[in-house]
């Protein structure tokens, strides 16, 4: 199971509430896209949602949390660094095992990267680097993802490979989107977010594009 419920959700930044207080329950299965326009609150709740899941999350979060001296591998062998001991996680900084490279070269394969495996990920465009990110949620593999913006530096067929990948990977996210049209078709429940509370919940089915840009 990887539905959860939180109530008093709340942030604020000095005297500004940004978020809540707000009440969010996330059913076993869903997938949920929140939408609102920039500085509604989207990446602030999904950080409040991370506080709360921590290990039963994958999170690609908007600044992707890259190490950039490190080679991709390695920044995608971090989706797994708590799932390890320490003497595993040290030998595979100097020589990673054949297992996890198999794993990690067939996720990259599929990301369109394979061959930036061992290359600095300093050396990487703002796409690849997004799709580093995307890698180690997916090698991760935590019951739920939560994804802040992933599919923003992508091009169209990358970003609908991606959108298919998350959705099929994980049983259970919540993905902030600024593509009303991905949103739509990817996710099968929207929630609009406008001055940090909720202004639209409602399954995708029952939604058009023209619905969702009344938050904009
Ligand atoms: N570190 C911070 N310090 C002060 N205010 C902040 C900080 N981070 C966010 N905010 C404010 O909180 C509000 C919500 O920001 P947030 O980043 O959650 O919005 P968002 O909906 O994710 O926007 P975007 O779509 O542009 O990413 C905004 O008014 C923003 O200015």
């Amino acid at each position: 199971m990887s539905g959860f419920s939180f109530d008093q959700l709340k942030a604020s930044f000095g005297d500004k509430r940004v978020i809540g207080p707000l009440s969010l329950k996330v059913n076993d299965g869903e997938h949920v896209a929140l939408v609102g326009k920039s500085g509604a609150g989207k990446s602030t709740l999904i950080k409040l949602l991370y506080e709360r899941l921590t290990r039963d999350a994958s999170l690609v979060p908007q600044g992707l949390g890259l190490v950039n001296a490190l080679p991709v591998f390695h920044n995608v062998f971090m989706g797994q660094l708590d799932q390890h001991p320490l003497w595993y996680n040290t030998l595979t900084l100097l020589r990673p095992f054949r297992k996890d490279r198999a794993v990690i070269s067939d996720l990259l394969n599929q990301l369109g990267i394979a061959e930036k495996q061992w290359s600095p990920t300093a050396s990487l465009s703002g796409g690849q680097r997004q799709r580093v990110a995307i890698a180690r949620a997916l090698y991760r593999h935590a019951p739920i993802l939560l994804a802040d913006e992933p599919i923003s530096a992508l091009d169209g067929p990358m970003a609908h490979l991606v959108m298919n990948a998350l959705t099929e990977r994980f049983h259970t996210s919540v993905i902030a989107l600024h593509d009303v049209d991905m949103a739509l078709a990817y996710c099968n429940r929207i929630v609009g977010i406008q001055d940090g509370q909720v202004a639209l919940d409602q399954p995708a089915s029952k939604l058009n594009a023209s619905d969702i840009m009344t938050l904009y």
